[in-house]
């Protein structure tokens, strides 16, 4: 993309943009509504052109050189049609002039070329010129050079004509050249000045263009950003699973849920055993592996949308929702089971490891809370009972 500085180079000769990429860019930018604003300017172009063989009709009546005149007319208008038509199809040659400027081409040298078949005064002929040339100025707008270049060559081919083919004072000549002079000054002038205000604009609001990418692209990196902080407040960083703070938010939600649609609701808290001894035995920095291991076993153990959390340094807690005691019990046996034969890998040896479970299942009224402690007593109860089991209030399952 192009810094601010190259938007503002603008040709003082062409009033086009220096960088080429640029000058295509802004005619990319321009071409539909470009395309459209010609097709309307051919066709009325064309239709002008061809609406004068009335006036060539009644001051030439009906012969040999008016049927020149007319199928010559005839010819120019319906190539402008054509052109009209294709415009919207051929919407890159419009946009670098090159349609607009083959049309008009075509125009200056039929009105030229005919201009010894009308029977009119030099002066006449002098004032159709002067409204050929505006078309130029207003058909071929948006490249000053290819604008300047058709006036000034229509221009010589009429006064080459008129002066071959009449004879006029010198004073008239004059006045005429003067005439052409001033109109094509004046064409120019406010083709170029239009020119470059086009691409002033263009430049302006592409400079606010990318002004929006780029807060945009901020506000986006910032929500990315807003978004990953917030997940990383809500997960542990050493095992990916949920956090304390997570748990209690939303497990809240979900056990007043479930009891709302009258659904049973159960409590697993799970605790790893003799974590202080693994310590010991292996440091601290090894140990975490195991915290590790536990929550990948146990992600294959979870069903549906259930969700394990750490809620404290070796304890976990998951929320079954819709499961009632006796499945709850079955199913925190099969995850023992699964933690106690499932092999820790530390680089330079193998341990296994046994976890206690504690379950409640909530009764009416009870707030995450009350459901925790009860779960927590249990834990506790299994840890007292000798740890690797899993109990509720007065059931012991292994
Ligand atoms: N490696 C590691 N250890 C942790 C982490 N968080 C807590 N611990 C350790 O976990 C151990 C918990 O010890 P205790 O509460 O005495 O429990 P325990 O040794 O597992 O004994 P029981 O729970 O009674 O079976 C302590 O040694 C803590 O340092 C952790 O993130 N990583």
């Amino acid at each position: 993309m192009a810094s601010e500085r190259d938007y503002r180079s603008i040709s003082p000769w062409t009033a086009e943009f220096v960088d080429p990429d640029i000058e295509a860019a802004f005619r990319a930018d321009i071409e539909p509504a470009w395309a459209r604003a010609t097709h309307l300017a051919l066709m009325v172009a064309a239709l002008v052109f061809f609406v004068f063989t009335i006036t060539d009709y009644l001051n030439m009546g009906a012969s040999g050189q008016y049927g020149i005149v007319f199928f010559t007319r005839l010819a120019v208008s319906l190539f402008g049609l054509a052109a009209a038509f294709s415009a919207r199809r051929f919407a890159a040659q419009l946009v670098n002039g090159m349609i607009p400027s083959v049309v008009v081409f075509t125009a200056l040298c039929a009105f030229v070329l005919i201009i010894p078949y009308r029977p009119f005064s030099p002066g006449w002929h002098g004032m159709s010129m002067m409204a050929m040339l505006l078309g130029v100025y207003v058909f071929v707008p948006n490249r000053f050079a290819l604008s300047i270049g058709m006036g000034l060559l229509g221009t010589a081919g009429f006064l080459w004509q008129v002066l071959t083919h009449f004879d006029m004072a010198a004073n008239f000549v004059f006045t005429l050249l003067l005439l052409m002079a001033v109109i094509n000054l004046l064409g120019g002038i406010t083709v170029y000045r239009f020119n470059k205000m086009l691409r002033e604009q263009f430049c302006t609001a592409s400079t606010l263009r990318e002004a929006n990418e780029r807060l945009s692209s901020e506000i986006s990196a910032r929500q990315r950003l807003e978004v990953e902080l917030r997940e990383m407040a809500l997960r542990d960083d050493l095992t990916g699973a949920a956090n304390r703070r997570q748990f209690f938010d939303q497990a809240e939600r979900e056990l007043v849920g479930t009891r709302r649609q009258g659904q049973s609701v159960c409590l697993l808290l799970l605790d790893i055993d003799h974590f202080r001894q693994i310590n010991d035995r292996y440091g601290h920095v090894r140990s975490d592996e195991v915290l590790r291991t536990l929550m990948q076993t146990s992600r294959g153990w979870l069903q549906g949308t259930e969700w394990l959390a750490r809620v404290g340094g070796e304890e976990f807690a998951v929320l079954l929702p819709g499961v009632g005691l006796s499945d709850a019990l079955e199913r925190a046996e099969r995850l023992r089971q699964l933690l106690e034969q499932t092999p820790v890998n530390l680089v330079d040896a193998t341990l296994y490891f046994t976890v206690s479970i504690g379950v409640a299942e909530a009764q009416a009224g009870d707030s995450l809370g009350m459901l925790m402690r009860r779960a927590d007593s249990a834990l506790h109860a299994a840890k007292q009972a000798g740890r690797n089991r899993v109990m509720s209030s007065g059931l012991v399952t292994a």
